[in-house]
């Protein structure tokens, strides 16, 4: 990322970064992050794999980018949240190298499509016409070298990292940080999109209130 975002102003009016703290998040975030560039429209990304990378062209900007303390979302190492926003599925294309595919787990509602090679999830899929966010692909913006991506906008599944190893005892460290960063913490997905797939279900079971 070339500049930092406004919400770290300096004196001067100018971006800055954020306040130096031992909590770390995710390397794109523990150092401010750059605003979305108007009429972005996407980039592509890349694994890690050295040679023969899988790449994958999305032709949209991102949408409720945010960091995922789940235990399912890709992080990079040593990351304790990953990165994670959504673009309409038909944005998505395989470009490279997309033999060394593989689905995470195919049970799961989201299919999460990983390089065999380097473990890198390239993006996540929903079949299930019937979830609520059914028609988007989940993808991990860091993985390309475009900048202009939409930002992290909060913190979801914040609880989940202690499934992961992270202790307890600094979780109120960890929500302290990531309101500092501009991130609200949510134990699960942040209010706008839990009324979404409420919503959804209730138009579903036929009491969706007028
Ligand atoms: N506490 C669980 C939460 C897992 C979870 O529900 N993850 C959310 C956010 S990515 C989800 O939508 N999962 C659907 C899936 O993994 O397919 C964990 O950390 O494993
Ligand atoms: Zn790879
Ligand atoms: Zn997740």
């Amino acid at each position: 990322m070339s500049f930092l975002s406004g919400i770290f102003g300096g004196a001067d009016g100018k971006p800055s970064a954020p306040p130096p703290s031992s909590v770390k998040i995710h390397p794109q975030v523990d150092n401010g992050y750059a605003p979305a560039q108007p009429g972005f429209a996407g980039g592509t990304l890349s694994c890690h794999c050295k040679s023969n990378p899988v790449k994958v062209r999305i032709s949209a900007q991102s949408a409720h980018n945010h960091v995922c303390g789940c235990t399912k979302c890709w992080k990079p190492a040593g990351a304790v949240f990953s990165q994670i926003a959504v673009v309409p599925k038909e944005a998505v294309s395989v470009v490279a190298n997309g033999d060394k595919l593989q689905i995470v787990n195919p049970a799961a509602p989201i299919q999460r499509y990983a390089c065999k090679d380097c473990g890198v999830h390239m993006y996540g899929r929903i079949e299930n016409t019937e979830h609520p966010l059914y028609g988007l692909d989940f993808i991990h913006t860091e993985l390309s070298n475009e900048d202009g991506w939409s930002p992290p906008e909060f913190a979801a599944f914040v609880s989940s990292i202690i499934e992961s190893g992270y202790p307890p005892a600094k979780m109120d460290d960890v929500r302290a940080r990531l309101r500092e960063l501009g991130l609200e913490p949510y134990d699960a997905l942040s209010p706008p999109i839990m009324d979404l797939i409420a919503t959804h279900t209730a138009k579903k079971n036929g009491v969706l209130a007028a």
